[in-house]
């Protein structure tokens, strides 16, 4: 059989000890996915399913110098970012990702997890608006991040709609709202906007605790879908579709909540 060569897909996030979501579940997604999986880390978290208990950031050039390293010569079909943790970061990779031209650019506003802890230093905030949001094919905050960006305080399908609006004039290309911190039904759903549609990618809700990594999950298979060549919307649907599938065969392992299951093919 002739030997394939596989698309490349960048991750520019920090890394989970506890192995359920930054560059862990990112690679994780991007092998699932059959995309070469290529990294720059930005910080260290000593973290289990419990939490987050220290946080190291490398030096912002330590960041550049891992984009430029593996871009140079693997190339990118896509990239994502998760935590980026500080000012600093936010900027070179702001710089870098402009410099080298890169395409589809998912971007995970990481800011505040799920369970309500902050991920980011306050004056991050400012220059993740600024300079990277404008960069992103793909923009996928979640609950808390999209009431920050947005001002909308969100609580209803209509206010991820509003958020979803109100976000789309700062610059990516299109936005995802995701609704995973939602109540009830709403916890599957998340709301699209492009500028043009406005559409609500529904799936069933998983009823677990077992949550972790899900929103790293999404924006890797998001890139790895941009990286096999499907346009934005279709590799975002198709990510969700994975996710879904992910969270049916979450992982209950440790105290608190466990990690999806990135290969659950392969889990009996
Ligand atoms: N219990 C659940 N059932 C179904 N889908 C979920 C559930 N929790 C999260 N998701 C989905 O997982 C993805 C990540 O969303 P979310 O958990 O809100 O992100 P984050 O991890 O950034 O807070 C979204 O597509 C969301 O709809
Ligand atoms: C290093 C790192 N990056 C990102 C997250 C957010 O995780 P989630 O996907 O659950 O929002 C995390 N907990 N740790």
């Amino acid at each position: 059989m002739p030997k394939q060569i596989p698309p490349v897909a960048l991750t520019i996030a920090g890394s989970d000890s506890g192995g359920g979501a930054g560059i862990q579940a990112d690679l994780k997604t991007f092998a699932f996915h059959r995309v070469h999986g290529t990294s720059a880390l930005t910080c260290v978290t000593a973290q289990n399913t419990q939490g987050v208990e220290r946080v190291d950031a490398l030096p912002a050039e330590a960041v550049r110098a891992q984009i430029e390293a593996v871009v140079k010569d693997l190339g990118e079909q896509a990239l994502k970012t998760g935590m980026l943790l500080n000012q600093a970061i936010i900027m070179t990779v702001a710089q870098t990702v402009t410099a080298l031209k890169l395409t589809n650019v998912v971007i995970d506003p990481v800011m505040v997890s799920r369970t309500g802890a902050q991920l980011i230093d306050d004056d991050a905030i400012a220059t993740l608006r600024q300079q990277l949001v404008p960069l992103a094919t793909v923009l996928t905050p979640n609950r808390y991040e999209a009431q920050i960006l947005s001002g909308v305080e969100i609580a209803s399908l209509a206010d991820m709609e509003q958020a979803a609006e109100k976000i789309y004039p700062l610059g990516p290309k299109a936005v995802l709202v995701k609704g995973g911190s939602m109540a009830g039904e709403l916890r599957g759903i998340d709301v699209w906007y492009d500028g043009r549609t406005l559409d609500v990618l529904r799936s069933e809700t998983v009823d677990t605790l077992d949550t972790h990594g899900t929103g790293c999950t999404l924006s890797a298979a998001i890139a790895a879908n941009l990286a096999l060549g499907y346009p934005p919307l279709a590799a975002t649907q198709r990510a969700k579709t994975y996710v879904t599938a992910a969270l049916h065969h979450a992982l209950r392992i440790g105290q608190g909540q466990g990690p999806v299951g990135h290969f659950y093919p392969l889990l009996s």
